[in-house]
């Protein structure tokens, strides 16, 4: 069996002003957002070195071989200001390629970013608002997310695995979603639901055919992790939902509807469905009043491809 032995730094924080502007988006019908001009490109970044030549260096302490990961830090930050491209999956395969081309004792590396999100802030200009180009607000919304695997086969270094992802994407729909018909048995107490408020975390991920759309060096090829959470948020909205699990698997397929070019989505949620404390409030029309649900809470995982797409259209 394959040992585990890696090592490297987290959290490293790397904001660059005036990165490429990512242009040229598909337009899909739940989304208004049209690319990102990344005058703010931040990203925490995590990377991990693999290779046999580090095992002296756990075996017997010897530290001869070891890049200090204070070093990786420095290295992640100097290759933010070569960056050329416009995405973060680009740069994380850019500092991962410079990576084994740097040291040839490194045979793989994993490297995964969550971009902070930086929003944009109307202000008065010739007389309506536009988008500072100067002032941003920090987010602590949902991010975007990506995983790179990079490894060194013989004298190539090739890109083996990548997953692009929207984290910590919260939504609650304040009516319109059920939850009933499931198995009652000597262990059920909680009642069937018709009409439940339904508040959910959602994590996304996502996997391209073709790399390079990942890059987003192609026309149309880049999916924005902003255009997923807006299909995800567009589903919610106009359809009811008899479950989590069915809501998943509806959000998925409009993803690969809208996006040819994504061979997979995949999904991780979990139920945070506020408790009732008053089911009427007198003289009104039909509030209610709610408060966060005690845990334990319920989690689903889920993943699609597009043959699931296509069954789904034989089916129609
Ligand atoms: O959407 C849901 N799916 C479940 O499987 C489940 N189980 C539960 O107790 N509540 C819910 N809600």
């Amino acid at each position: 069996m394959k040992r585990t032995m890696s090592y490297g730094k987290a959290d490293v924080w790397v904001y660059r002003t005036y990165a490429k502007p990512l242009t040229v988006i598909r337009n899909i019908p739940e989304s208004t957002f049209s690319g990102r001009n990344n005058i703010l490109f931040g990203i925490n970044v995590k990377v991990a070195v693999e290779g046999e030549a580090f095992f002296p260096s756990f075996k017997d302490g010897d530290n001869t071989l070891v890049v200090a990961t204070d070093s990786m830090k420095n290295f992640i930050l100097k290759h933010a200001g070569d960056y050329q491209g416009a995405t973060q999956e680009g740069f994380l395969e850019f500092v991962a390629q410079r990576f084994l081309e740097t040291y040839s004792h490194m045979t793989g590396i994993q490297i995964s970013g969550e971009q902070i999100s930086f929003e944009e802030l109307p202000v008065p200009t010739n007389g309506s608002f536009e988008p500072s180009p100067l002032v941003f607000r920090y987010s602590l919304n949902e991010q975007a997310g990506a995983s790179i695997e990079v490894t060194r086969e013989k004298d190539e270094i090739i890109t083996t695995n990548h997953l692009s992802s929207l984290k910590g994407l919260k939504l609650i729909k304040v009516k319109g979603s059920s939850f009933y018909g499931y198995v009652k048995d000597e262990y059920t107490t909680l009642p069937e639901s018709h009409d439940r408020p339904l508040f959910i975390f959602l994590n996304i991920d996502w996997r391209y055919s073709d790399l390079e759309d990942a890059r987003g060096n192609t026309p149309v090829g880049y999916v924005a992790a902003e255009q997923v959470r807006d299909i995800a948020y567009t589903v919610f909205h106009e359809e009811n939902s008899p479950s989590i699990q069915n809501l998943i698997y509806r959000i998925g397929t409009r993803i690969l509807e809208r996006f040819p070019q994504l061979a997979e989505v995949r999904f991780e949620s979990n139920n945070r469905t506020w408790e009732t404390i008053l089911d009427e409030i007198p003289a009104s029309q039909e509030g209610k009043v709610f408060t966060e649900p005690r845990p334990p809470y319920g989690f689903q995982c889920f993943s699609m491809t597009r043959d699931d797409l296509e069954s789904e259209e034989a089916s129609k």
